[in-house]
């Protein structure tokens, strides 16, 4: 089995607040892992120091074996991380297929020169790419709207474009913060079968950050549970669900499984 991911006693202190502690983490190549836990758990916090927004006070982040710990995030996204964010970001006044296309440039199919000097390769390139942005869209349902300015998608639009721009980065570890919020139950069940198979698809690993639980337990093969900034529990989502630490640790919080 390939390790796509390992934390190593992953710390992180913001002056004397410790928001994440010693957290260990494994996420093998194909899983799709869920990472839960109350507010202010800690879970952003992870996914800005895999991306490279912070930097770990202590520990290491392996990628592919490689540590990445101190990496600054296009650094990070070359490598091959992708990911969402809780509010979403996207460049709100350029069309939907502006956004996809700007993250082709990542792996950018031409090379600085021809792209400025307008060379053969760079219309070959660019036209490949638009080609391959649509293709994207019409994955997610959306080529129909590719002309779109993104800012005036429906909500769960956006959460989808995001999704498919993060893609087109040609990720192997996706990082998905909170992908169903502010969707409603049927947006949230067609997003389930839709990360699923561009797990498939796209040979990805993915990490779900999700207060959706009926999202974290349909989806996830295995889940973290975050509570202060300590994992608190590992296991297969019927474990995480019948665990005390865990339940103990949402009390107060309204928890649905439904
Ligand atoms: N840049 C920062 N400076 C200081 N404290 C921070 C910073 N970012 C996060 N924190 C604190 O770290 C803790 C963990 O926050 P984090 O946003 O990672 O939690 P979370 O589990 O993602 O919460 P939520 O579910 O509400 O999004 C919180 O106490 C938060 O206030």
């Amino acid at each position: 089995m390939t390790e796509v991911l390992k934390l190593n006693q992953l710390t992180k202190l913001f002056g004397g607040l410790t928001a994440v502690s010693q957290v260990d983490m494994t996420l093998n190549k194909g899983e799709l892992i869920g990472l839960i836990g109350p507010n202010g758990a800690g879970k952003t916090t992870i996914f800005n120091l895999l991306t490279g927004v912070y930097v770990p006070s202590k520990g290491d982040i392996l990628f592919m074996g490689k540590s990445i710990s101190g990496k600054k995030p296009y650094q990070v996204t070359a490598e091959g991380v992708a990911r969402t964010f809780q509010n979403i970001r996207l460049f709100a006044d350029l069309s939907v297929l502006d956004n996809v296309k700007i993250a082709y440039h990542w792996h950018g199919k031409y090379n600085l020169a021809s792209s400025l000097l307008r060379l053969p390769g760079y219309f070959a390139g660019e036209k490949k790419m638009t080609e391959d942005a649509v293709e994207l869209l019409d994955i997610f349902n959306l080529a129909d709207k590719k002309d779109e300015i993104a800012k005036n998608l429906p909500y769960g639009l956006q959460r989808r474009l995001e999704i498919a721009r993060a893609l087109a980065a040609g990720p192997k570890l996706l990082l998905l913060d909170e992908p169903a919020a502010g969707m409603n139950p049927l947006e949230t069940r067609d997003l389930m079968d839709l990360i699923r198979w561009i797990r498939n698809e796209f040979n990805l690993t993915v990490l779900l950050i999700e207060h959706d639980m009926s999202l974290v337990m349909g989806v996830c093969e295995r889940i973290y549970v975050l509570d202060y900034g300590k994992i608190i529990a590992e296991g297969l989502p019927d474990e995480i669900k019948a665990n005390p630490k865990v339940i103990e640790a949402y009390l107060g919080e309204e928890v649905s499984y439904a």
